[in-house]
């Protein structure tokens, strides 16, 4: 289970936006090939997105430096609730993804830095200093990118390009970087770095790192697959609001972290961002009425409620 030894690496596909993005010739091959990855796996990589280097090694090296403080002092850092547009810091094991599978496992192997303006936390650390401007740009960073991503979605169903834009005018997405530690213990018996899950909202986008023990993807035959790593190209991945949307068409594929294989402990930590898109908390996930054909699966919800529910499972500790 915690070995990549047995699984294989898939073929995500890898589709440069930058024709789309620039209104060029090209455009409308980006929406059938970004279509057809989210139909099949729910997976793609993205090249030619605009994200500035700087501003992504910013956060990386940033967010670094907190973690290279010690747990005691970090376990005191953004732990309230206090603020809108605070930081909050989840320690190692504090969170225990399979939960949401119902799964009961130990807590996964990580610890997480958390931001987004609309969402609960606390004060920002005194340090390192610029942590917070480090957020809030790659934060400006990702809104452009997921605009992008939504009209490209949008273009693929036939609606029109600004038909979501009112559900993010007060959207609840989360930007996370996550610090998986060197293991020098084994990990407990069931104990990944992130246990199997889907992701609750619209889509992520992820700034993977490649390692030993790292992302890995299920797909619809049931086989888990190491999911390639390549440097500057963002891990796109569909979540269960969009594939509710879609009437199921669209996949929120289950994925996990896996940890590095014995003997690689002392040398594989990984540091990944996700940047979880997510809908306004009065957002309606109702089946679109191009993927009606055959009803709707699933009553319509606020995607308040649905991650009320989801988020309540993951940090539980019963
Ligand atoms: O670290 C990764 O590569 C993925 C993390 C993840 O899937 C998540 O936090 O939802
Ligand atoms: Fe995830």
């Amino acid at each position: 289970m915690s070995s990549t030894a047995d699984t294989l690496t898939i073929d995500i596909p890898v589709i440069d936006i930058a024709p789309f993005i620039a209104n060029e010739a090209g455009s409308a091959d980006v929406v059938r090939a970004v279509e057809a990855a989210c139909r099949n796996l729910g997976f793609l990589l993205v090249t030619g997105h605009g994200v500035p280097k700087d501003v992504t090694a910013r956060l990386y090296d940033t967010a670094r430096a907190f973690f290279d403080e010690p747990q005691e002092w970090k376990v005191g850092q953004g732990r309230g609730t206090s603020e809108i547009g605070g930081v909050a810091f989840s320690p190692i094991a504090d969170e225990a993804l399979a939960a949401t599978m119902g799964l009961k496992t130990p807590g996964d192997f990580k610890e997480s830095l958390n931001y987004g303006p609309r969402l609960p936390g606390d004060a920002w650390p005194s340090k390192p200093s610029g942590l917070e401007s480090a957020f809030e740009d790659y934060f400006s960073e990702m809104e452009i990118l997921a605009g992008h991503l939504r009209r490209i979605f949008c273009s693929a169903i036939g609606l029109a390009p600004d038909h979501f834009e009112k559900e993010f005018v007060d959207h609840l997405s989360a930007l996370r970087v996550i610090n998986y530690p060197e293991q020098h213990v084994e990990p407990e018996p069931g104990q990944l770095r992130a246990g199997v899950h889907t992701d609750y909202g619209f889509m992520t986008i992820l700034r993977s790192e490649a390692s030993q023990g790292g992302l890995q993807v299920r797909n619809r035959d049931g086989e888990w697959l190491d999911a390639p790593s390549i440097e500057g190209a963002y891990v796109i991945n569909i979540g269960d609001a969009f594939m509710r949307w879609t009437n199921d068409e669209w996949v929120s594929t289950p994925h996990r972290v896996a940890n590095p294989p014995s003997g690689y402990g002392g040398t594989a930590r990984r540091q990944s961002i996700p940047f979880f898109l997510n809908p306004s908390k009065d957002t309606v996930i109702e089946c679109l009425p191009a993927f009606a054909g055959q009803g709707a699966k699933y009553e319509p919800i606020t995607y308040g409620e649905y991650i009320k529910v989801k988020t309540g499972q993951a940090f539980s500790k019963g």
